[in-house]
């Protein structure tokens, strides 16, 4: 058996992190083999609800968790860490955006950031979860200048994995049939869920998803829309934020990144280089793949008249974020 390693969640009290929690100390995320000692961070009002958190997490007899730290020190909780899930934040409500909780929660991930830089390992990998996403990626990763940019990420994976979802119950296959389908840009209702170059088998044959699903008004509008709002749907439903989806998502980022994606494209938002004529040095949702613990970009894609105008939607919507943010962080 190898050697634990360390993994920090943030938000440990919260919803999110009790399906997450789950999922990493079982070998979800970094494999069968692999024990993980686990951090947990959140604030200090919550330590007693952690406390039963980690009262679970040892009922639960999971051969491969090699530890807890319950702790409301980020210093306590980042230190020595391969891998972190930044959570903690506060969720939106019924009728928000997700960028109206820009001035409550991006000082959250300029703190943090300054205590990766200050005590984690500089390979550590960061997957921010807490909303909005992609801004608070950019912030932590500003506020952690030794720690490489690329190892900055923002959630899309729920995005993907709902517009995978509803592309296979179109079509009438199983989920794991489709793939390629791309979240462009923002964790936002300005996201491009983009399906132009899914593919999908259907009876053993691999087809365009396009050819297979012959509606381009529904890939142009419903399932674009039903993507971007999905979120809110949830919302509306459950009257609180998606959190076993989140978890599962947070689940599928961190494995392929650390583990690979095979032969899939999957989507995460990263420090954007200006590929796609998209802005410089926001976090922008692209389709990556990933091998040997690293991302890259896929290129060569063709960008359509449609999907220009939505690429520049979002990677507008974040260069304003970016400022707002910037201006939060001043004080
Ligand atoms: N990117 C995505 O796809 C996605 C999906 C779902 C939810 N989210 C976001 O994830 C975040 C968490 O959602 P939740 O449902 O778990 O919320 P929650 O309110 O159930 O839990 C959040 C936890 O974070 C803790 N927290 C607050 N400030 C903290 C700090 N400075 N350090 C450490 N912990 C802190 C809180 O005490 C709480 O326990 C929200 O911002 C939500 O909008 C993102
Ligand atoms: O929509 C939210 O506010 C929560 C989360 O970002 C989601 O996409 O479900």
């Amino acid at each position: 058996m190898a050697e634990p390693i360390k993994v920090v969640v943030t938000g440990a009290a919260g919803q999110i992190a009790y399906s997450l929690l789950y999922q990493i100390a079982s070998g979800a995320v970094f494999g069968p083999n692999q024990p993980v000692y686990l951090h947990l961070l959140d604030i200090a009002p919550m330590m007693g609800v952690l406390e039963g958190v980690v009262m679970e997490l040892a009922d639960c007899a999971l051969p491969l968790l090699a530890g807890v730290l319950p702790t409301a020190k980020p210093e306590e909780a980042f230190k020595d860490v391969v891998a972190a899930f930044l959570v903690g934040a506060m969720p939106r409500k019924e009728g928000m955006e997700r960028k109206d909780l820009l001035a409550a929660n991006v000082r959250i991930f300029k703190e943090q950031g300054q205590a990766l830089d200050k005590v984690a390992r500089k390979d550590v990998k960061v997957l921010v979860v807490g909303n909005p996403a992609n801004t608070n990626a950019l912030i932590c990763s500003k506020y952690a200048p030794s720690i490489p940019k690329e190892n900055f990420t923002a959630m899309t994976r729920l995005d993907q994995n709902r517009a995978q979802s509803q592309l296979a119950a179109k079509i009438g296959v199983p989920v794991q049939n489709v793939k390629n389908v791309i979240i462009w840009g923002n964790h936002s209702s300005t996201q491009f869920p983009d399906a132009s170059n899914a593919v999908v088998n259907v009876g053993g044959a691999q087809k365009p998803v396009p050819a297979a699903i012959n509606d381009d008004a529904y890939l142009k509008s419903t399932f674009v829309t039903t993507v971007q709002k999905r979120g809110a749907a949830v919302i509306a439903a459950r009257k609180m934020s998606s959190a076993l989806s989140a978890a599962k998502a947070a689940s599928d980022h961190m494995r392929d990144w650390f583990l690979g994606s095979g032969d899939r494209w999957v989507s995460m938002g990263v420090v954007s280089d200006g590929s796609y004529g998209t802005p410089r040095d926001v976090v922008f949702s692209f389709p990556v793949t990933t091998a040997n613990g690293k991302w890259k970009i896929v290129q060569g894609l063709t960008i359509t008249d449609f999907a220009r105008q939505m690429l520049d939607a979002t990677g507008k919507e974040l260069a304003e974020e970016k400022q707002e943010a910037l201006d939060v962080c001043k004080d």
